[in-house]
């Protein structure tokens, strides 16, 4: 079977053996309710100050945030995500010509369901494409010059959700205590473009569209379609994310969590597939430099540091390893209580 599932025909009569979940591992036909309360944080709306506290309090409590009034243009939005639209339907051999899942040597890949395709047990119900885009001119020969006006569009975007990051992260500053510009540099060094896209599944019940993870990287900002199908695990009970327009769903990664000491949390979430419709969302994720010293920050409040210090590499490893499971992958790097007192 032709592994790129945006290369199948968009109507699939009956779900293929390998995307039916086990048992415990299915959404089911359960109705999850709506996480109505997401903070929204209007960066137009109200003083520097008060949104530094909002953005705390949201990162705190809930691990995300929405953010209107964030400073990208709504068209170049609209248009960024047509240009996916439009890269998802082109001919199969010319996605089939992006396919790899060596992360090394293939900056600019399209894979379906996980990394782990040859191997995985069962397949989820995706296809991703990803390429770096910082410093533009370093990656952007690399991107697909079909649709035409792919690197123009695209290119334009990853600049302003950069700036638009590096602003959230400033506010993140703010409340931790920390001077401005903070994560500016090798911490958040690495931006990454992650699209997923998934055809209309015929049975949303048995499978996922996207595993149940934490985001690794530091920080990272979600455009989504009008297609719902993110859920989170808000006190241990799934609840969907309903796309809201024109604004950017803003998740601390796991590395802004070690940074805070665990003052912000970084949720565990998971995507639903979709039975009528093609659901496409743009993830932009700011990551450190491989080899940089990740540690809590010194901490205003004059808590012992929670973790020890790690590099990213180290981190990422540790995450692969323990199947994207935060508390295993931090588990490594947190420190003992005892140790804390001295
Ligand atoms: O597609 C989504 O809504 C979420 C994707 C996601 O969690 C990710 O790319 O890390
Ligand atoms: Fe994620």
């Amino acid at each position: 079977m032709e592994i790129l599932m945006s290369n199948w025909s968009n109507v699939v009569q009956s779900l293929p053996e390998k995307y039916v979940f086990p048992p415990e591992k299915r959404p089911g036909n359960h109705v999850f309710p709506i996480f109505k309360n997401i903070p929204i944080v209007d960066l137009e709306g109200h003083d520097g100050a008060e949104i530094s506290q909002q953005i705390f309090h949201a990162s705190q409590e809930f691990g995300l945030f929405q953010v209107i009034n964030h400073g990208v243009r709504v068209s170049l939005m609209d248009d960024t995500m047509n240009v996916f639209k439009e890269f998802f339907g082109m001919p199969p051999e010319y996605k089939t010509s992006f396919y790899s899942t060596d992360i090394i040597s293939r900056k600019c890949r399209i894979y379906s369901s996980t990394l782990n395709y040859d191997k995985e047990e069962f397949h989820y119900w995706r296809d991703n494409f990803t390429h770096h885009c910082h410093p533009l001119e370093n990656h952007i020969e690399l991107w697909p010059e079909n649709p035409t006006r792919y690197r123009e569009v695209v290119g334009r975007y990853s600049v302003e959700v950069r700036k638009f990051l590096l602003r959230i992260l400033d506010h993140f500053c703010e409340g931790l205590n920390l001077k401005h510009g903070y994560f500016d540099g090798e911490v958040s060094k690495i931006q990454l473009l992650s699209v997923n896209h998934h055809i209309p599944c015929p049975d949303p019940s048995l499978t996922l569209g996207v595993p149940v993870h934490s985001d690794p990287n530091l920080i990272t900002c979600l455009q989504q379609c009008s297609v719902p199908g993110l859920q989170v695990l808000l006190e241990g009970q799934w609840v969907n994310v309903d796309p809201m327009p024109n604004a950017f769903l803003v998740f601390p990664g796991l590395q802004l969590k070690v940074i805070s000491n665990g003052k912000f949390s970084s949720p565990i979430h998971r995507v639903l597939t979709h039975s009528e419709e093609a659901r496409t969302t743009i993830g932009n994720f700011l990551i450190p430099s491989h080899d940089i010293l990740i540690e809590p920050a010194k901490d205003c409040a004059g808590n012992p540091p929670a973790y020890r210090g790690f590099t990213y590499k180290e981190f990422f490893s540790s995450f692969i390893g323990g199947n994207c499971d935060a508390d295993i992958a931090l588990g490594c790097f947190k420190n003992k209580p005892q140790e804390n007192e001295q």
